[in-house]
């Protein structure tokens, strides 16, 4: 059973094509790396997949189902979508936030339950942001808010995960504790986790596969020791790169020499 099937996946925000034909599937209950240079249209895909953007061709089916016969709110109860940045001017509360998780869930003026609360405190004492829960969203740092978002798409009770950069505001304890908790999801709930990465280490550790795109093509998909190449690498990047295997995580593993200009 898949996630997600993607098929000939056609994008361009104009006239030129950002995505140019991609096809890929993600199986229910596996954790999936995009990595690629800035600019390689890993965002657009992800927003794509979250139904955020039409493509110009091509079909995506989540769960089996093409992707536009989704109601916004039946594909938010299996989908949740964490942003890359997420711009946020109102006095709400970290738990107001949080909460907004469960909207999927509301009809028109219905009120938060009982189980509402109480899966709002999981997923809050999950992500670590349980002690500023009365805390306004606009006066916490870039890495906690980054937390809240998470925790926002966790109250949602998806089965499937989109980040984009979900680590990228985060220090080393807390980029750990992220992907730790997207591993415990992962193998606990078999919730289906994707996300964007710029760390090909930590993309290698964490993930079944990675979807290594550049220019808006795929250039390799698969397991982490068939993408994290020196060659593959050297094709999307430019880059002379050692790749070894980790004799502490036993994982593959990227030194970057020079830049191959
Ligand atoms: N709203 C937009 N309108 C027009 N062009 C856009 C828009 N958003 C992105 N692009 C362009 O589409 C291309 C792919 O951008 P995208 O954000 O998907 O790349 P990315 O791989 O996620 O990059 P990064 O690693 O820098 O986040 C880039 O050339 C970018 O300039």
């Amino acid at each position: 059973m898949y996630s997600i099937e993607v098929k000939n996946l056609e994008f361009g925000y104009r006239e030129s094509l950002i995505l140019k034909g991609l096809t890929f599937s993600v199986k229910k209950g596996e954790f999936v790396s995009i990595i690629g240079p800035n600019g390689s249209g890993k965002s657009t895909l992800l927003k794509i997949l979250n139904n955020l953007y039409r493509p110009n061709d091509g079909n995506i089916l989540i769960n089996g189902k093409v992707i536009e016969d989704y109601k916004r709110k039946d594909l938010a109860k299996i989908m949740g979508f964490v942003p890359q940045d997420t711009i946020i001017d109102y006095e709400f509360t970290v738990e107001d936030i949080v909460m907004m998780g469960r909207n999927p869930y509301k009809g028109p003026f219905q009120k938060e339950n009982r189980e509402d609360y109480k899966i709002v405190d999981d997923v809050m004492n999950m992500t670590n942001i349980f002690k500023l829960k009365d805390r306004l969203i606009t006066e916490i740092s870039g890495g906690e808010r980054q937390r809240v978002i998470i925790a926002k798409a966790l109250a949602q009770n998806p089965s499937i995960i989109l980040l984009d950069e979900p680590t990228s505001h985060l220090d080393i304890n807390h980029q750990i504790d992220v992907l730790n908790l997207l591993k415990k999801l992962n193998s606990e709930r078999g919730t289906t986790i994707i996300l964007i990465i710029h760390d090909i280490n930590l993309a290698a550790r964490y993930s079944d596969d990675i979807i290594l795109l550049n220019e808006g093509e795929i250039i390799e998909s698969g397991n982490p020791e068939d993408v994290i190449t020196a060659k593959n690498i050297e094709k999307a990047y430019n880059l002379n790169a050692a790749i070894e295997i980790n004799k502490y995580t036993n994982t593959v593993s990227i030194t970057p020499l020079k830049l191959i200009r």
